[in-house]
């Protein structure tokens, strides 16, 4: 853990901040060609921070322009790749000397507490550009097992020009987990970040010019989704988009990219994550921090956040008693008070829909109130398995407590959700465990733990979840590459008749 500072200590690196506010493209820091902003706003007091560039399709196109000029001049995309691993370490070293202003900037722009941005965010931020770059001069094509008359080569090259569409609950992770692998792989990018939290992906992509990204590789577009997201997903210059966010607009990118050029498409979306405990669980007190932090961290807006608690009826109160122990540990309040582990919610609009999930029916066993962008850690006890708490997205820091009776009845009861993205299942029986994980169908299934595995492991969702690749791992180059056949014909004239 880095050495945090204190609440008076953090306010003033905030007061000193410069904020990044105009679009950056081909190099530089532009206003959007309308002239017109809009106001980015600290949802922990209602602030303008900034007023932000409202880029439109106008902006998309310059910078899609740019973008294809840099990949067909071979200024990165044939860069050799431990030259591009040179220029993406200088740039995560970059991040780390300026990680501070980063997690403050974060913090502010998000509502996340200063603790998660200062513990997880940044360093997460740094260590997944460092492993990209470090893979990229690892990776080796293949030669296909062709006649002795034939060599045939497999060969990846960068898809080319790749929109990035972001959401606002990991602003910069999520740009890392995108911009490391597509540079790596000697894409140019067009960054999209959620109009939310616009701020860090633009400082970013000031430190990636200094640290040597060559202009027009790495452009960010900030601005409103059908006025940025929709022309980046239509446009017929774009090879591939690679997109986080909900469901209901993830589906959005699919048609764009049908009705355009047809260009590839991944998306990573919503999740209703079981944590399923069965009766023969040990150690019921690591269990309720595991389901603690799975429900609360970053204030339930996850989207791996294990929303539903699917608990065997045996072992059902005394864990609920731990539980309910571990998360009045949770202090919520002032995100840049390093003690509190709850900030505010990104926005009005999202505190609202939150809100809306609550005083609806279930028994609320803690928490239940939200006021001014905060709410407060909440457990409901459900019996209805069609509640709208059971069944949709909350995105908040809201815990179902589901009952069964049997493993097979909270493995149905699992994987009863239109979504895949992850699930986590405790037992102390390994065949209860790989069963139980091999049968539920999510993307990721953590056995006795709460996560989404690290930067090694493939993150993505099965059913309305995920769509195309994956982010993280080796697999996330599979997005921004594509796979060619080389095909050598070795025989002699006097070997073959050719017609
Ligand atoms: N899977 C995840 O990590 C996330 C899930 N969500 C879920 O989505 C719900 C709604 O949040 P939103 O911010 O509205 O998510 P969203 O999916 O609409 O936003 C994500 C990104 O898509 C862009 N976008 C929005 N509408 C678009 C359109 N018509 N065309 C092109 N791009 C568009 C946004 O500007 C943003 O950059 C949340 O309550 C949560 O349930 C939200 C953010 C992240
Ligand atoms: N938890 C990382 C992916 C997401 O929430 O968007």
């Amino acid at each position: 853990m880095s050495d945090l500072l204190t609440t008076e200590e953090y306010k003033a690196i905030a007061a000193g901040l410069t904020l990044p506010t105009q679009a950056f493209i081909d190099g530089s820091f532009r206003p959007a060609k309308s002239g017109k902003t809009f106001d980015t706003v600290n949802p922990a007091t209602g602030a303008v921070l900034a007023k932000v560039a409202a880029c439109d399709a106008a902006d998309v196109d310059f910078a899609v322009e740019k973008a294809r000029d840099a990949f067909e001049d071979g200024r990165w995309s044939r860069l050799h790749p431990g030259e591009r691993k040179q220029v993406l370490i200088r740039l995560a070293k970059l991040i780390k000397r300026n990680a501070r202003e980063l997690a403050v900037m974060e913090s502010l722009d998000s509502g996340k507490t200063i603790y998660d941005c200062e513990t997880v965010d940044v360093p997460e931020t740094i260590h997944c550009l460092t492993w990209h770059a470090e893979l990229i001069d690892k990776i080796y094509d293949q030669v296909s097992p062709a006649s002795d008359n034939h060599i045939a080569m497999v060969v990846r090259e960068p898809v080319g020009v790749v929109g990035l569409v972001l959401p606002w609950n990991f602003p910069l992770l999520m740009l890392a987990w995108k911009i490391g692998p597509a540079l790596a792989s000697g894409c140019s990018v067009i960054v999209k970040p959620a109009e939310e939290t616009s701020l860090t992906a633009l400082r970013i992509a000031e430190l990636a010019m200094e640290a040597g990204v060559p202009a027009g590789v790495l452009n960010v577009v900030p601005g409103s989704g059908p006025e940025v997201g929709e022309p980046l997903g239509r446009h017929m210059d774009v090879d591939a988009l690679s997109f986080t966010g909900s469901t209901e607009t993830g589906r959005r990118f699919l048609r764009y990219a049908a009705e355009s050029n047809l260009k590839e498409v991944t998306l990573e979306m919503g999740g209703k994550n079981p944590a399923v405990v069965l009766d023969d669980a040990e150690n019921l007190d690591r269990i309720a921090a595991h389901v603690v932090n799975g429900a609360f961290w970053n204030m339930g807006e996850n989207c791996s956040a294990s929303s539903r608690l699917i608990v065997q009826k045996g072992v059902k109160d005394a864990l609920l008693k731990r539980i309910l122990a571990h998360a009045r540990e949770w202090p919520m309040g002032d995100p840049l008070d390093p003690v509190n582990r709850v900030g505010a919610l990104v926005s009005p609009a999202h505190f609202d829909k939150v809100c809306s999930y609550l005083g609806k029916g279930p028994k609320v066993l803690m928490g239940g109130k939200a006021e001014d962008g905060f709410v407060e850690p909440t457990i409901l006890d459900i019996d209805d398995r069609r509640a709208v708490q059971v069944r949709e997205e909350i995105f908040g820091p809201v815990l179902s407590v589901l009952t069964v009776d049997s493993a097979d009845e909270a493995i149905a009861l699992a994987n009863d959700t239109e979504y895949g993205l992850a699930a986590s299942i405790f037992t102390s029986n390994i065949k209860r465990a790989l069963r139980g994980a091999r049968a539920i169908r999510a993307g990721t299934v953590t056995v006795n733990s709460f996560g989404e595995g690290d930067i090694s492991t493939p993150f993505g969702g099965f059913k309305s979840s995920g769509f195309g690749g994956r982010d993280n791992g080796i697999q996330a180059h599979d997005q921004y590459t594509q796979i060619k056949t080389i095909w050598i014909d070795l025989s002699d004239d006097r070997d073959e008749a050719v017609d």
